[in-house]
């Protein structure tokens, strides 16, 4: 049956029909969550449901490369290279970064690095290593001048904080942001746009083309007035999502993404 189709529930056997979750209707009903839901559903992801920090950033990262290669094509870049410039933070959203710029290099497209506080941690070391062995570049320094990213790329990926940012930002990532605010090619914010408060967003701050909410969104992506928002992170269990009463819509079919 249509709930069957929808929702893929099989057979009798008394399981709730899901297909009214499934509307546009419902996105008004998608859970909006605080920065401690935020952090509450992480943990609980890795203490509870046992998941490593690498299974989820792969997952996040591979999302956020798929909504990116979704929204903006290759066949749509009027520039001869596909030339995206993915900014690393110093945290997990760094990392999501990290893995989407090698899931955007198996796409095609031709992306640059450029992560100016690696943590001393393995994981992030790997995920380096990873990309520097798939000839893609970790620029020495950030163009200080907007028109320098303009000229060189067609698209830029903020994964400089996610859910665990608070207080005023620090060097050197306030000079980062500012450079930023003036460029005019597009940009897709992973999680959270970088700067913005993770529940009340930022006026002043920069104000991306694209959102791609990991989970759930956040109470800032309310603020969020770009051209496209999607959802990612297709890995929370159910019992999980209940708990929270997350409301996810239903991904379709066997996507990673769904648009919002
Ligand atoms: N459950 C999920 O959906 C998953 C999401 N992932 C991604 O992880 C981030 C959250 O990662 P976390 O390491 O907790 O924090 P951040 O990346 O947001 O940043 C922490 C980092 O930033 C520094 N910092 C904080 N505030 C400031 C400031 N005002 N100025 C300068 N620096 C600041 C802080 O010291 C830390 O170093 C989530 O958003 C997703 O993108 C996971 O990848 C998978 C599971
Ligand atoms: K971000």
């Amino acid at each position: 049956d249509t709930c069957a189709r929808i929702a893929g529930v099989t057979g009798g056997g008394g399981a709730p029909c899901r297909k009214y979750r499934a509307g546009p209707d419902m996105a008004g009903g998608l859970k909006y969550l605080s920065q401690e839901e935020a952090q509450a559903v992480d943990e609980e992801l890795f203490n509870e449901y046992k998941f490593s920090v690498d299974q989820l950033m792969e997952l996040a990262g591979l999302s956020c490369a798929t909504a990116i290669a979704k929204a903006y094509p290759i066949s749509s870049f009027t520039s001869n290279l596909p030339s995206v410039l993915v900014v690393c933070g110093p945290g997990n959203n760094g990392g999501d970064g990290l893995v989407c710029a090698r899931h955007l290099k198996l796409f095609g497209y031709e992306p640059a690095i450029f992560y100016p506080k690696q943590p001393n941690k393995t994981l992030f070391e790997n995920l380096c290593t990873q990309c520097r062995k798939m000839d893609i570049p970790f620029l020495p320094e950030f163009p200080q001048e907007a028109e320098v990213i303009d000229g060189a790329y067609s698209l830029v990926i903020d994964a400089i904080f996610g859910f665990s940012f608070k207080g005023a930002v620090r060097e050197p990532f306030g000079s980062i942001l500012n450079t930023l605010k003036q460029i005019t090619i597009p940009i897709a914010s992973v999680d959270i746009p970088s700067g913005w408060d993770v529940e009340k967003g930022n006026k002043e701050g920069i104000q991306p083309d694209m959102l791609i909410s990991l989970t759930a969104p956040k109470q800032s992506a309310h603020h969020f007035t770009g051209r496209y928002h999607y959802l990612g992170g297709r890995f929370v269990p159910m019992a999980l999502q209940e708990k929270y009463k997350l409301n996810l819509p239903l991904y379709p079919d066997t996507d990673c993404v769904l648009k919002l």
